[in-house]
């Protein structure tokens, strides 16, 4: 029946043949060209769901085509082009041609060109006829990619980054290509936070694949015949889910135009799923080690050829191989390594922006004489032998002494425990914009996401013990929002790209330098500016100190200026809020105890309500329980009163009447970015005091709080 339609459609859309002169194509950027062909009668029609489809101007032509027969008809190469009464269709063979790269010429606009260079199309709306309403136009715009030559970019991967308006190469990408590309050596690379290492590492592999099996294609005898179809050629570790998912679009995005397949293996999802894709024998695989490992072991075949794999990535790899994390780790490179040919000929990528740091020697060991401090180069030696590179891998070292981006201001605040919360409230009410907030516990996310919900902030928790799906959900949600507050746990920590993160608060000191350096690279990547606040209560100096040593800072982080007159203002409801988090917290705990209580005693047959032998708490006196619910209530209502009460500036009056007649507030909310007002303050206080003043001054707040 499927079948029957597609013809009908053919037949229906008329296309024909169209010859082409060669001399004007180009010479060599003409490969994989199979011809064009070229419709001039059609129609545009409204779909069921409102959208353009086009039909064929056939007086045999259905008056309601089906939306999926036109759009298997447009997998078949056909670039739309709305509103225009002739369109072309260029086919290709290889890998330009594939489904991904028409889905995403249909959503994105994209367009190619006989010269092979990459045009994006931007959509341009149609004001004409009426049954043209709603349908768009496409105007050309080429981009020059010319800073990536010399680089071996192929030409289908120049397109795809020429689409996503990538034209020029980031440094570690400068550094890496050829000698990954041209030499095939294995690369250590170490540079900053945001500086573009997922396509230092995909552009060479995709680069490889491409060519492995176009000589395979070309070199097609009897002999080879009975190589695997579709072998799996290349895997990609990630410590996270998140950031597999997110390596696995990378690599999509860069892709597009090729026949390549990647598929991400991670836990909290399906397997099933999973194991479905691996069936379509994906060339690339980008996964985390535990649910790899688990499908291995459970046979998965695709998977079982990952001792041939000729390409290995192990990102993030200073955390991979930390002690007693990813146990899976070991095991899958003892399997990976098993086959010593294999592993002289597999080209190994091991990238991070800690790589190279180094760290003092906790004091219980320094008396140890075995023990010493290890250098940068044993250091990388020593992980080597770990991964198993071979011998004389390009070792790319673009990291900063201080460990973070250039472009990322950072500041604290010294507070006490207990004024975390207020510190936090303050900062979030006077710099809106997104802001991802780092807890060290699960536990500490969870109380602060209460509190802020209390104080209307909408905040989004992610952390380990989320199911996957909401973990994915609310990082969404983040993404899209522009003032959106994420509080996570250090699984957000690494490799995360979300565009446009303002600031990252560090709610609590992270025990180590390289945790700091990947939380606070959330923001400022790509060259754009952000800011990084630490909150810092006495118990943690000790912490901050180390972590300012091994960051080689010879000052202390800038104090982030606070505005005490609105602290005030605000401290009221913040406390409110948070005798009621306990209130609730007590109630809910309370609740869950006497829950499964009962559900036990009903289980073992015993009655719980005897009044000598009382377990339940005291939530069983009906009473007490509706006296705690009620005040619960109170509490909130004067809360939800506070908080609908604007925060304004004392001494302003409230209220001021404008020419428009509108009443604008003085709201305590900063009319400057959070990264200008610290370096505005760091420039004053270089300008009207001497170093060693600012040092002892510093040292001074350090420990006491700076108000
Ligand atoms: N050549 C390029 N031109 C423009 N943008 C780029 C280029 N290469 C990568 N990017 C973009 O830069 C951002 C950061 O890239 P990527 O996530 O690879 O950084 P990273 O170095 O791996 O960071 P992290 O150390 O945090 O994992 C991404 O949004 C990516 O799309």
């Amino acid at each position: 029946m499927a079948r029957k339609k597609t013809s009908k459609t053919k037949k229906v859309l008329n296309w024909k043949p169209v010859t082409l002169d060669l001399d004007l194509a180009g010479q060599g950027e003409f490969e994989g060209l199979v011809g064009f062909e070229e419709l001039d009668c059609y129609e545009l029609v409204k779909d069921s769901k409102g959208g353009a489809v086009i039909v064929g101007n056939d007086k045999h032509a259905s008056a309601k085509p089906k939306v999926k027969k036109n759009e298997k008809r447009n997998k078949n190469g056909s670039f739309k082009k709305f509103g225009v009464k002739r369109m072309s269709r260029v086919s290709e063979n290889k890998h330009q041609t594939d489904a991904a790269n028409h889905k995403e010429v249909k959503k994105k606009g994209l367009k190619r060109k006989l010269d092979g260079t990459v045009v994006t199309e931007t959509k341009k709306k149609t004001e004409t006829s009426n049954e043209n309403k709603g349908v768009e136009l496409v105007n050309l715009q080429e981009r020059d990619m010319s800073a990536w030559t010399n680089l071996f970019v192929p030409n289908s991967v120049l397109k795809a980054l020429g689409a996503m308006n990538f034209t020029s190469p980031t440094p570690i990408q400068v550094l890496s290509l050829p000698p990954a590309i041209r030499d095939r050596r294995d690369i250590i690379g170490a540079a900053e936070t945001g500086s573009g290492k997922t396509l230092a590492f995909g552009i060479p592999i995709v680069h490889r694949i491409l060519e492995e099996k176009d000589y395979i294609k070309r070199n097609q005898t009897e002999n080879n015949k009975d190589l695997p179809a579709c072998p799996l050629r290349a895997l990609v570790l990630t410590p996270t889910r998140e950031l597999a998912i997110q390596v696995k679009k990378h690599l999509e995005a860069i892709m597009r135009f090729t026949d390549l397949k990647v598929t991400v293996v991670v836990g909290g999802m399906a397997p099933q799923k999973q194991q479905r894709l691996l069936k379509k024998c994906p060339e690339i695989v980008v996964a985390t080690p535990g649910r790899l490992w688990e499908l291995i072991e459970e046979g998965e075949p695709h998977l079982n050829q990952v001792s041939n794999i000729k390409y290995l990535v192990i990102d993030e790899a200073d955390r991979m191989v930390e002690k007693g994390h990813f146990l899976e780790l070991k095991q899958l490179l003892q399997l990976i390594n098993r086959d010593e040919e294999m592993r002289k000929k597999r080209q190994t990528f091991v990238f991070s922006a800690t790589l190279t740091m180094i760290h003092d020697l906790p004091q219980r060991l320094l008396l140890n004489k075995r023990k010493y401090k290890l250098t940068q180069k044993e250091k990388l030696e020593l992980l080597m032998s770990e991964l198993g590179t071979r011998d004389k891998p390009k070792i790319i070292d673009l990291s900063r002494r201080v460990g973070t981006v250039e472009t990322l201001t950072e500041a604290c605040i010294n507070c006490s425990l207990k004024e975390k919360d207020l510190y936090l409230y303050y900062f979030l009410l006077t710099y809106p914009g997104r802001t991802l907030v780092f807890c060290n516990s699960i536990d500490c996310v969870r109380r602060l996401k209460n509190v802020l919900d209390l104080l209307a902030c909408s905040p989004l928790p992610l952390h380990a013990s989320m199911h996957q799906r909401q973990r994915l959900k609310n990082l969404d949600k983040f993404t899209t929002s522009e003032r959106g507050l994420l509080l996570a746990t250090d699984v957000a920590a690494r490799g995360l790209d979300i565009p446009g993160v303002e600031h990252v608060v560090h709610y609590q000191v992270p025990r180590t330098a390289e945790i700091y350096v990947h939380r606070s690279g959330r923001t400022a990547r790509a060259q754009r500016e952000g800011l990084s606040l630490m909150l810092v209560e006495p118990q943690e100096v000790t912490f901050y100190r180390k972590l300012c040593k091994t960051l080689n800072r010879d000052e202390d982080l800038p104090l982030f200026p606070v505005d005490r007159a609105v602290l005030i203002m605000v401290r009221e409801r913040v406390n409110l809020a948070k005798q009621l988090d306990v209130l609730e917290h007590r109630h809910r705990q309370r609740l869950a105890q006497n829950n499964w209580i009962k559900k036990v005693a009903g289980e073992m047959d015993l009655d719980v309500g005897d009044k000598e032998d009382n377990f339940l708490h005291d939530m069983q006196d009906p009473t007490e329980q509706s006296g705690n619910i009620k005040q619960i209530k109170v509490m909130k209502k004067s809360l939800l009163t506070m908080l609908n009460q604007p925060v304004v500036r004392r001494g302003t009056g409230g209220s001021y009447p404008t020419k428009s007649g509108k009443l604008t507030l003085p709201y305590v909310q900063s009319q400057k970015k959070a990264v200008t007002v610290v370096q505005g303050d760091v420039a004053e206080n270089k300008r009207f005091k001497p170093m060693g003043r600012r040092k002892k001054l510093y040292k001074k707040n350090t420990c006491k709080g700076h108000h």
